[in-house]
């Protein structure tokens, strides 16, 4: 089973607009709301890729109600901790230029008893997974090495574990070496302290993370695919020309993928194909986290994969 961390889980509200303009009344065209917060866009693909899943985080209030309904939906089972706070909204407004605006909100504190409560239930699913992710914000009131201390749990357990986040997350989860890390250009720079500013200083970044002893660093490019560098080296996956509808979500579609990868044994290189697939699968549709099997099928022998 593969386990989907969401700390500050989110309705996401996807608006489409004709344009948008500073400080005039906006009439949406059409909304479309879906379970978000990076993880749970993790959950919906790892479950349209047919795997088994298991979503878990802090949920509260009508919202938070709404996002389990939302879940069920989707057929992706939950074990939740239940928190006064509110859960948030994320709204990602679309215009016809093409343009998409986020705005994320932080989400409402959470108390020391409900981290300790997420804590309690952790180790007994860490045993019934064999891969996690752990992805996004975390709200106020959460210890900000606690994605640290969940990866020390779950490499402790022998299990693998995906980091799916950035700032001072990161920084401090990447000393529990997870698994596998998606950091882009900004994040490699801040966490070696030093400038990357070409393709060339990407793969040399990703690289001494790799050998700083986390087994994968997958780096994503949009429209170019993404780079993984492994013990054995680099490669690019390239995904063809596709129609982007909204690319809110590829990111986490992509870690999606290498969960799935990893938990079917695939080698590096069907894990790459597969996941530039997914992800290029998940820009041609509206809802976040979300693909059709048709679109990936037909992307999935196109995605030129090369090594570097
Ligand atoms: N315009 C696009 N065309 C084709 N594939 C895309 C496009 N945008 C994203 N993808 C796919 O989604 C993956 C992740 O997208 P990216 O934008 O790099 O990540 P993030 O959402 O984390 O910023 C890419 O590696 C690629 O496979
Ligand atoms: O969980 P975080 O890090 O606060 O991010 C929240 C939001 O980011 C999104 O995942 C979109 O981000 P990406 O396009 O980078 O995947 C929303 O769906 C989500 O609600």
């Amino acid at each position: 089973m593969i386990t989907t961390v969401t700390l500050n889980v989110a309705v996401d509200k996807a608006y489409t607009v004709k344009e948008l303009n500073k400080g005039e009344v906006m009439r949406v065209l059409q909304c479309s709301n879906t379970a978000g917060g990076k993880g749970l866009n993790v959950a919906k693909v790892v479950k349209l890729c047919g795997e088994e899943v298991l979503a878990t985080g802090f949920v509260g209030g009508h919202n938070g109600a709404y996002v389990e309904d939302l879940l069920k939906e989707k057929m992706v089972p939950s074990r939740f901790v239940h928190v006064p706070g509110e859960t948030r909204s994320c709204i990602n407004v679309l215009a016809e230029d093409g343009s998409s605006t986020e705005f994320l909100e932080p989400g409402e504190p959470v108390r020391p008893e409900d981290v300790q409560n997420f804590l309690d239930q952790f180790d007994e699913i860490i045993r019934e997974s064999n891969v996690v992710t752990i992805s996004g914000s975390i709200p106020r009131g959460v210890p900000s090495d606690i994605y640290g201390s969940l990866i020390t749990k779950i490499k402790g357990a022998g299990k693998q574990v995906i980091l799916d986040t950035s700032g001072k997350l990161l920084e401090e989860g990447v000393k529990s070496r997870p698994t596998m890390i998606k950091p882009n250009d900004d994040e490699i720079e801040a966490l070696l302290g030093v400038p990357v500013t070409n393709r060339e200083e990407i793969i040399e970044g990703a690289g001494k993370l790799q050998k700083m002893g986390i087994e994968i660093v997958v780096v994503s490019l949009g429209s170019d695919g993404a780079l993984v560098v492994t013990e054995d080296g680099v490669l690019q996956g390239k995904p063809p020309k596709i129609e982007v509808v909204n690319t809110v979500g590829c990111g986490d579609s992509m870690t999606a993928a290498f969960a799935v990868g990893l938990s079917r044994g695939y080698s590096i290189e069907e894990t790459l194909r597969y996941a530039v697939a997914v992800s290029a699968a998940n820009a041609m549709t509206m809802q976040t986290g979300n693909f059709r099997q048709k679109d990936m099928e037909r992307i999935l022998p196109e995605v030129e994969i090369k090594r570097i």
